[in-house]
């Protein structure tokens, strides 16, 4: 399977450097509560900053014999080295209003020591640290190529950090983390970087000279008089070196942020003065931001970078795992010139080459030559008779990457035998462009004069096995082949689970009937997942959106005069027991957050809102239901849950529409309209707009959103606001 460039990169750069890149995240983890341990300490003397340099120099000369210096540190910690009037040496944390001693300068913790050393060299001296820097080079490196695989993933650069959709823990969240944390390790691997460079001394060395000032009349040494120490603060100062000696060649040393100083001693003159250059200032930067001292906030920041790194590897390489698994050697035994059957898959992650695969075996099985090939292979067939295209949609709408030319070639390339083709589009509702590459390519086909259809396009949610043998079975009826595509061993077996029948109320006008069924099981489920049922003796399985009712579910369902599972169904009695397994569809479970939602729906698509709007931990959120029938007689069924949730404030708003009324026909598009204020109001406040039912509805009901949009809020509809479950 073809892997996209920047994908392979990333996994390059971390399969060369993961070990390094565990020991640095690792260390760089412990190292993170140095900052947060130091800050914590109880030595930041309140509105020290605003004290004058004149009046901490003379507090201390009243309280010692000789200063050396003081420095104040991130921390705002402020230490002095003094000669005491004992005659003795001592350095210490000061209370620069009081001169006194306020604690011992803190020793580095020997952990710290140790692990900085690890850090910063692994203590392979000069070696390690170049090893570390080229670490955090290539982690930089990562951190680019991660940009823009997510980019790739969300569609565009600018949907960077809209909504991540999760489909599997450790992408979800290696995304989710990699959205957040990417700024903070791109400055913790160029501050490495950078810090690694200035220690082999690759950097330009400083040239910026001392430049003398004109000097005036020597009066007496006294520092209160002096106009420099009277106008700095201690905020403006990084530390102070005091003259040696009484020597007038010896001055004040005063380190200020952006520059240093020399002051005579005897009339407080600013002897010269070197500004700080680049180098100085981005060594200091490149510290402060690589270490997190002084900030608490940048310094837990710095530790969740770390961990998020550690997490990084782990599911990185999980992902990498899973992918090599699905990622299946095309064996073919027939070329592309000599086989009947062509398959071509189109897949960013493997998982559709594992249905092909299926697919490819059980035709093989039944003695017939296929040739299974990647989309971006296509080519021409000699002998084929039969094209079968599976495939994935990738990033919003887009062809994976091994199908990015397909719709090229497919122009491009000749194609002598006419070809009967099928395309399977595999895809999640949790995207708004559901199975869009797949509808493209359809699109392709269904124009290529060589090709003629021998199945609509089928769509297939959340890689559902169930789905694709529903498919599998259809398409070689259609051929009558006896194929038998059998579920892959080591694949979870589905939850079968007994159900109950609880509650049934039977058909009203419309065929319709409903029924509650008790899980004889603890399993979970919320309302709008799905229930597949597979009847006696039948291999297609049926899906249908549950309502969940307290600790039972609700089935809404249309009989057809033909449908084996609605007859199935239809004939349970209460107390009948049925096998079903249900199937998780997060995408269409009720928002969490919304403080708006409207639910639309027609015919049996009403019942996961039944579920919903009898939920009693339903209280967030203002509610309104749409739902349109035939006639007022098909809603009677319904009313009971309806009218309760209306009683019970969980529904502010019930509009219904009847296509065959006595008066005018009205669809659920119509009372939208009607209702054109109250929607444009909730899609102004990002409330949610769920849709269930037909998709011939969903196509108009999203018309008609798009219209009041745009018309009453001069917007394009934001598709982020809809959740549909439409088949
Ligand atoms: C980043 C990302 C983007 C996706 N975008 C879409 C999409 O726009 N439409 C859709 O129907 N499915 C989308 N999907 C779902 C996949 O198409 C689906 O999971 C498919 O089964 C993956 O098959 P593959 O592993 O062969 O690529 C997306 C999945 C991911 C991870």
């Amino acid at each position: 399977m073809t892997i996209s460039i920047w994908r392979l990169s990333h996994l390059i750069l971390a399969i060369s450097s993961s070990l390094f890149i565990i020991l640095a995240a690792l260390t760089g983890t412990i190292l993170a509560f140095e900052p947060i341990s130091n800050k914590l300490e109880p030595f930041a003397v309140k509105n020290a900053s605003a004290l004058s340099l004149s009046s901490t120099i003379e507090n201390l000369k009243n309280e010692y014999d000789e200063i050396i210096n003081i420095e104040i540190d991130k921390n705002n910690f402020i230490t002095a080295s003094v000669v005491t009037k004992q005659g003795q040496s001592d350095s210490f944390y000061l209370n620069p209003f009081t001169a006194k001693k306020i604690g011992n300068t803190i020793e580095k913790a020997p952990i710290f020591r140790f692990t900085t050393n690890l850090h910063r060299s692994l203590f392979l001296k000069s070696t390690g640290r170049a090893i570390v820097g080229i670490v955090s080079f290539v982690l930089f490196l990562m951190a680019i190529t991660g940009i823009i695989l997510i980019a790739k993933r969300q569609g565009s650069l600018k949907d960077f950090f809209s909504k991540t959709i999760k489909e599997d823990f450790n992408q979800y969240y290696h995304v989710l983390l990699g959205k957040y944390t990417l700024i903070p390790i791109i400055i913790v691997t160029l501050t490495g970087v950078f810090l690694s460079l200035e220690r082999f001394s690759f950097l330009p060395e400083s040239k910026t000279p001392h430049i003398k000032q004109q000097q005036t009349s020597i009066s007496t040494p006294n520092t209160e008089s002096f106009n420099i120490f009277n106008t700095l603060t201690l905020g403006d100062i990084k530390g102070v070196e005091f003259p040696f000696s009484d020597d007038i060649e010896d001055y004040f040393i005063i380190k200020l942020h952006d520059k240093e100083l020399y002051v005579n001693q005897y009339n407080g003159q600013i002897v010269s003065e070197k500004l700080d250059n680049f180098k100085a200032l981005a060594t200091h930067w490149s510290l402060v931001l690589h270490t997190g001292q002084g900030s608490i906030l940048w310094s837990i920041l710095l530790l969740l970078t770390s961990i998020s790194i550690l997490f990084f590897v782990y599911s990185g390489f999980s992902m990498a795992l899973t992918r090599k698994n699905n990622t299946i050697k095309i064996k073919n035994t027939f070329n592309k010139n000599s086989a009947e059957y062509i398959i071509l898959v189109g897949s960013e992650t493997g998982s559709t080459f594992k249905f092909a695969k299926l697919l490819f075996n059980a035709l093989l099985a039944l003695g017939k030559s296929v040739y299974i090939s990647e989309l971006n292979q296509y080519t021409t067939y000699k002998k084929a008779t039969n094209l079968l295209v599976l495939t994935s949609t990738y990033g919003e709408g887009n062809a994976p990457d091994n199908a990015k030319y397909f719709e090229k070639l497919i122009q491009d390339t000749p194609q002598e035998n006419t070809l009967q083709y099928a395309v399977v589009g595999f895809g999640s509702l949790a995207y708004k462009g559901f199975c869009k590459y797949a509808i493209l390519v359809d699109g392709l086909l269904q124009q290529h004069k060589k090709c003629t259809p021998s199945l609509t396009l089928h769509k297939i949610n959340n890689k559902s096995f169930t789905e694709f043998k529903n498919w599998a079975d259809t398409w070689a009826k259609s051929k009558n082949l006896a194929l038998q595509v059998n579920q892959p061993k080591n694949e979870p077996k589905q939850k079968i689970t007994p159900f109950k029948v609880v509650t049934r109320i039977n058909l009203n006008s419309d065929y319709s009937f409903l029924l509650e069924i008790q899980p004889l099981k603890k399993i979970a489920f919320k309302s709008g997942d799905l229930l597949s049922i597979t009847p006696k003796n039948e291999t297609v399985a049926r899906q249908y959106s549950i309502g969940k009712t307290g600790k039972t579910i609700l089935l809404s369902i249309k009989k057809h005069e033909f449908g084996v599972c609605s007859n199935y169904l239809n004939n349970l009695k209460l107390n009948d027991m049925l096998s079903a397994n249900i199937e998780q569809n997060t995408a269409f479970h009720f928002p969490k957050s919304a403080k708006e939602v409207i639910m639309i729906s027609n015919g049996t698509g009403i019942a996961p809102f039944l579920g919903m709007i009898t939920d009693e931990n339903l209280k967030h959120s203002k509610n309104y239901l749409f739902w349109g029938g035939r006639t007022n007689a098909s809603y009677k069924m319904y009313s009971k849950y309806i009218d309760d949730a209306f009683y019970n404030k969980k529904l502010s708003g019930v509009y219904l529409s009847f296509s065959q009324g006595e008066s005018q026909k009205k669809y659920v598009q119509n009372a939208l309209m009607e209702k054109e204020d109250l929607v444009s109001k909730v899609l102004k406040n990002n409330g949610i707009v769920m849709i269930c039912g037909s998709v011939a509805m969903q196509n108009g009901v999203l018309k008609t959103l798009e219209h009041i949009s745009r018309d009453k809020l001069n917007t394009p509809l934001n598709m982020k606001l809809i959740k549909t479950d439409c088949y």
